[in-house]
């Protein structure tokens, strides 16, 4: 216990903090930033230390001097004055784009028509309009085409794909999908909140809700239903969701919901004094998908069913921690007796999974790389046109996701995120 615990706490030092720094190869793929964002150490920085293939050569933001000061803190060599001259210099292989949603299409646009590949923040774009405007444009079929990935790092750590491979899509009856975050952890004059800025809670940490669910399903939704939301307090921008809850129905009979909050509050004893305390309450995001119960053995007078309940805690950030709990829940009933329930038994397991197992071709990793380390790997692979792990978001994808979203905000009678001037 004591050993898995130390073991657990320096992996995730190592994965945080500390990576293996990689020599870098004479043809590493020179990356440039858009933009000092808070989230760029995390996604792309970090994990690129351990990448021999991968160089962080650029930074650009609106405010020269806390670009300079970006590139101190993190030893990026070039800063340019504007986020145009970084996408012009002719040194910068990739662009990785980490501004607010409602200006990744303008300057995907541009990175990709410089011939840049692009690593793209989530949610790709701001509706589904911008999403086939960007994703089918004409220059991503050539056969130079650059590379252009919606960064939903959680799709390609090793405990999503695990997961994916204990159940059958058809099989799904119920998933339910909990994204919360305790209330103050983003202030309110974040871009978040922001509705210019294409801001909003599903927009935000509800899109992976969005993506999870598609994912699960293997299929899109055939309509979405019972959707609730949060406002932003007077005062802020009230189409911006602060939280939202809807319900979607599955072309297989099979239903998801999904719970997102970005400002969690109460949940103690005491409500009525405690409702405005911060909730750390279901911080970690989860979601528990049930399958159908299925007749799995038939015997004289007896028939067993099998019911199965998957639960993964964690989800978003299987590297920090994730558990996957499954359990067969067996029953057996009495034929003879009108299918009497006879005996019900629980079995459990759980399981993790911080690399690809091992043998497997293609697939590269190891314990302590985190989500955005897997995906790294994955766009270098792509942009250097090797067959990798073999997980990917295809454009069609984003596309879709970003019709889900925007057919969640229809019917929770909100306006869609608004499309950016630059589409013609
Ligand atoms: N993959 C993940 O795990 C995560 C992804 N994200 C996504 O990354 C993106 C950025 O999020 P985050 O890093 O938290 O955001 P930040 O606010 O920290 O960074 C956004 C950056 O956008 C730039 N910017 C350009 N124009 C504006 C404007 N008008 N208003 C505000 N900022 C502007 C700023 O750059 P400058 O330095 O030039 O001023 C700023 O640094 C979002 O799309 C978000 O959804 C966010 C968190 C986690
Ligand atoms: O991973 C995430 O966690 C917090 C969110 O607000 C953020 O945008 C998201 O990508």
């Amino acid at each position: 216990m004591m050993f898995s615990t130390i073991h657990s706490l320096k992996r995730l030092y190592t994965t945080i903090f500390d990576p293996p720094v990689a020599v870098k190869s004479s043809d590493a793929l020179r990356f440039g930033i858009l933009g000092a964002a808070s989230i760029a150490p995390q996604a792309l920085i970090v994990p690129a230390k351990s990448h021999h293939e991968v160089f962080i050569a650029a930074i650009a933001a609106r405010d020269i001097k806390k670009a300079e000061a970006f590139a101190k803190k993190h030893c990026i060599p070039t800063v340019h004055k504007t986020y145009d001259d970084l996408i012009a210099d002719p040194q910068i292989d990739c662009i990785y784009i980490p501004l607010p949603n409602g200006l990744h299409y303008e300057w995907a646009v541009k990175a990709l028509s410089a011939g840049k590949h692009v690593l793209l923040e989530k949610p790709s774009v701001s509706n589904a309009t911008e999403a086939k405007s960007l994703f089918r444009k004409p220059l991503l079929s050539r056969p130079d085409a650059p590379v252009l990935l919606e960064a939903f790092h959680y799709t390609f750590h090793p405990a999503w794909q695990l997961f994916k491979t204990l159940f059958d899509p058809q099989d799904v009856e119920t998933v339910d999908v909990i994204n919360s975050l305790v209330a103050g952890f983003f202030p309110l004059d974040d871009i978040r909140w922001n509705y210019k800025l294409s801001g909003g809670s599903l927009m935000d940490f509800g899109s992976y809700s969005v993506s999870a669910v598609r994912s699960i399903f293997a299929a899109e939704p055939t309509g979405v239903r019972d959707v609730t939301y949060r406002p932003m307090p007077a005062g802020f921008d009230q189409e911006c969701d602060q939280a939202i809850y809807a319900t979607y129905d599955f072309p297989n009979g099979g239903t998801a919901k999904i719970s997102v909050d970005l400002q969690a509050r109460g949940g103690y004893w005491f409500p009525a004094l405690t409702k405005n305390w911060p909730s750390f309450a279901n911080s970690l995001p989860t979601l528990t998908v049930k399958l159908r119960s299925k007749k799995a053995d038939s015997q004289e007078g007896y028939d067993m069913y099998l019911h199965k309940t998957i639960v993964v805690h964690c989800y978003v950030g299987p590297h920090f921690y994730h558990r996957i709990d499954v359990t067969t829940t067996a029953t057996i009933k009495d034929t003879y007796l009108a299918n009497k329930i006879v005996k019900v038994e629980d079995k459990k397991e759980h399981l993790k999974a911080y690399k690809w197992p091992a043998g497997e071709e293609g697939k590269k990793g190891e314990e302590w790389w985190s989500t955005y380390r897997y995906q790294l790997e994955e766009f270098v692979n792509r942009v250097k046109k090797r067959d990798g792990s073999g997980v990917w978001v295809e454009g069609e994808d984003s596309i879709k996701q970003m019709e889900m979203i925007d057919a969640t905000y229809v019917e929770a009678g909100l306006p869609l995120r608004p499309t950016s001037d630059t589409l013609g």
